[in-house]
């Protein structure tokens, strides 16, 4: 066997056949490797035996490997609302969060440019991603989450203010990253319809969009507003989700209705559209959801809503790929 040809004998065996195209120039390997599919752990320890034991090699002085992976369509689902404040972050993390208790690989996108809560409702707040090949590399958060969110890249209370191209380019930072083996993509998106949406819908396609409401007429009316925009760009709406419904009363158990409830499940009639589910009023969420403990991945009560929500989404995944 020539000395080239045992390079490449022990490129094949220790990259398991993903290895091509390997030479030896002037005493430098170089060769290709196909990362496709492989977690950021296991890309990183194939990429480092591969350098240490064939730049161990006669002869071999450097080892340069340009890595490629098939680019694989990751379906995008946008959690979105027509209003700030009604929940849609939250929801966001804990469909995440019931999807990989459930065995999934998901990550979570922080479209929420100018006022990104992802970091802290997941509980990684101290986290900031690294930039491999000038792209970045999501963080594990909670559960084995990825993020990747502007909350790790400014400094805390920095105020964001960026003009609409700056944070369309943002978010393709945040969207075009090594997701690795990641199967489903949640992006948390701004309240509204802005820039940021437009960027989201036009440039990444969402495969579909969950629009989260509070049961007042004044937020369905906005939600409308956001479903309109997804159905006009050709995003399908997933379903419709009610949150800040009917609130126990923590001292007595009396149920009340600050928001009216029911508004959202009706209104999903009306517009035709799925209902996804309701989330009631409590304080065990924010509290949890404040403390970096999304309750999703709790054993009480507040995780079932969410769970049965994420199923949802998933089987509605699922479908549309086999279709
Ligand atoms: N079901 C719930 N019960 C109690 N508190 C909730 C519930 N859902 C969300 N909250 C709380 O309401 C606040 C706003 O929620 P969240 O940040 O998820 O809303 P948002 O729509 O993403 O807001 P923004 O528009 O600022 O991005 C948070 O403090 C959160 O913990």
């Amino acid at each position: 066997m020539t000395q080239s040809e045992m390079i490449a004998a022990t490129a094949a065996r220790l990259s398991q056949g993903r290895a091509a195209a390997v030479r030896l120039t002037d005493s430098t390997v170089s060769l290709v490797c196909d990362v496709s599919g492989l977690d950021e752990t296991a890309r990183a320890d194939m990429i480092g035996r591969l350098k240490a034991e064939l730049g161990a090699m006669d002869g071999v002085d450097e080892v340069r490997i340009a890595e490629t992976s098939e680019r694989r369509e990751l379906p995008i689902v946008a959690v979105a609302s027509g209003k700030g404040g009604v929940g849609k972050s939250t929801l966001a993390t804990n469909i995440a969060v019931a999807l990989a208790l459930a065995g999934r690989k998901v990550g979570i996108v922080d479209a929420d440019i100018y006022g990104p809560s992802q970091p802290t409702l997941l509980g990684c707040d101290e986290t900031r991603p690294e930039a491999r090949d000038k792209k970045l590399v999501p963080v594990e958060c909670r559960h084995g989450i990825g993020l990747l969110s502007m909350g790790q890249l400014v400094k805390p209370g920095q105020a964001i203010a960026w003009r609409g191209p700056m944070a369309g380019n943002a978010l393709t930072q945040l969207v075009d990253a090594h997701w690795g083996a990641t199967e489903l993509l949640i992006a948390d998106m701004p309240p509204g319809t802005g820039d940021v949406q437009l960027s989201m819908i036009q440039r990444h396609k969402p495969v579909g969009a969950v629009i989260v409401s509070t049961p007042q007429d004044l937020a369905l009316i906005d939600a409308r507003r956001a479903i309109a925009l997804f159905e006009q760009a050709g995003v399908p709406i997933i379903g419709l989700v009610e949150n800040m419904a009917g609130y126990a009363c923590p001292h007595c158990g009396e149920i009340s209705d600050p928001f009216g409830s029911g508004g959202v499940e009706r209104a999903a009639q009306e517009i035709g559209v799925a209902f996804l589910g309701r989330i009631p009023l409590s304080l065990g969420v924010r509290e949890a959801s404040d403390g970096g403990e999304p309750p999703a991945g709790s054993e009480n009560d507040l995780a079932q809503p969410f769970r049965d929500i994420a199923g949802r989404v998933a089987r509605w995944v699922d479908e549309r790929r086999t279709a």
